[in-house]
Parts: structure tokens; sequence; C-alpha cells
């Protein structure tokens, strides 16, 4: 089955058509990655693949629910069950801790709590911060709170991670380090994975690579 299929999506914002009819599809545990300058869209690519925003016309499919006519709640549902979510900062609770902020989704899904803590410390050790879920969020490095936010798009086994700039506040090799978690621990769970970067060191890590403009996704050459 094909975990994200955008069949030609289209949407326009203030007369402009910041997607016009793009085409995408992603099998379970495939990589890829949506290049583009600022402004050109890709917020709003993740915004639609994830059914947060409904596009004009075309059809979006996530693990097999269609999303684009689909009411609110199956829209939420879908969203909550399906799709991991990392960001590029400040995302994380500062009032709960790393371990507390990483089972946040398992919890939200109605998870016993004794499930969610194994769960959580398999996660964690998966991302290689497993000594760090008492912490507080002020309490570990950027990167490390990079890995939990990781953890926590990932925590609920979602068929679909989207992530957003996800290394964007982050140097160089730790950037590399965690996008690398980020791909081969998420296929290795079987998720696909569909991440939107201005940094082309961190798209080519992906299988495929897409540029956007003009509303549009072409291959791109490397
Ligand atoms: N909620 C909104 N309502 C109207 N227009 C919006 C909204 N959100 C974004 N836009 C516009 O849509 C276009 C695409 O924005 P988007 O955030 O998707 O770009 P982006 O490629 O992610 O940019 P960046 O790399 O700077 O984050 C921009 O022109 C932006 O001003």
């Amino acid at each position: 089955m094909t975990t994200l299929s955008l069949d030609h999506v289209v949407l326009t914002r203030r007369g402009v058509a910041v997607l016009a009819g793009i085409e995408l599809t992603l099998g379970p545990g495939r990589t890829a990655a949506v290049m583009g300058r600022s402004g050109v869209g890709k917020t709003t690519l993740l915004e639609v693949a994830c059914g947060l925003v409904r596009p004009d016309s075309g059809a979006v499919v996530v693990n097999g629910v269609r999303l684009d006519d689909a009411r609110d709640a199956l829209r939420s549902r879908t969203r909550l069950r399906d799709v991991g979510l990392v960001f590029q900062r400040d995302e994380l609770l500062p009032e709960l801790t790393i371990g507390e902020n990483v089972s946040l989704p398992l919890r939200l899904s109605g998870a016993a709590a004794a499930d969610s803590s194994a769960r959580v410390a398999e996660v964690l050790g998966l991302l290689d911060i497993g000594d760090l879920a008492g912490r507080g969020t002020d309490e570990v490095s950027g990167g490390q709170l990079q890995r939990a936010a990781i953890a926590r798009a990932l925590v609920h086994r979602p068929a679909l991670v989207l992530a957003d700039e996800p290394t964007a506040a982050l140097d160089e090799a730790t950037a590399r380090e965690a996008m690398a978690l980020l791909l081969t621990t998420a296929s290795a769970e079987g998720a696909a994975v569909l991440v939107v970067t201005h940094d082309a060191s961190v798209a080519d890590m992906a299988e495929t690579t897409y540029s956007l403009s003009d509303g549009r996704l072409t291959p791109r050459d490397r």
C-alpha cells in the first residue's frame, strides 16, 4: 500500500498557486526530501500532506485514508494516529521532562502508562538518548533536543513522518547525524519520511529529492 499519495494537488493562497498540481507518492519505509527557496510552499506542502490544510483540488491519501475531503474529526484522528511531525525547534514542552514529552503522542492516543513507558524507553534507546528521559528540556544539548523531537515523532509508530527543516537549528555535523538517525530509525520501523529543507547536504541523505518551484515538484539531479 502507498503510505502517502498526493495526486494533482492544487492550493492557491492570496491569488498565488503555491501548489499547482503536486504529484508525489511514498511507500512504507521510503524517504524523500523537498528543497526550495524560502516562501515557495514547502511548509504548505507538509500541512496539506498531514490534512491540516485542505487543498483546493486534488487527492491526499495517508495510509489509505483520503484526507482532502474528509471531515475534521477523521483528519485529526488520522494525523494523531498515522503521522509523526518534526519541526525546526521550540516544540517540546518545557514543563515536561524529555521522557514525558516523547510519551505525549502515545498518551493522547489512549495508551496505558505502563505500555507507554516501555515504548518511550525503546525509542529513546534507538535515538541513543536512553539516559536522558528524566532530564528537563533545558538540561540537554540542541542536538539531543532534536533527537527527542524525532523520538516523539516516531513513538506511536506512525506510517508517515513529516519533517519541516528538522535540522535547521543545528550545526552541520549535528544536523547530518540527526537526519541520518531520523531516516534510518523511521525506515527501520517501516515509516515513510518526507522532509522539507533548504539544506542540500541534508536533502541528499533521502532516497529521492525534489525541487519545489512554481508550485510543482521536479526530481533533483545530484
Ligand atoms: N496561513 C496562510 N495564509 C495565507 N498565506 C500563507 C499562509 N501560510 C503561508 N502563506 C504564504 O504561502 C506561501 C508559502 O509559504 P510556506 O510557509 O509554505 O513557504 P516555505 O517554502 O515553507 O518557506 P520557508 O522556507 O521560509 O519556511 C508564502 O508566500 C506565504 O506567505
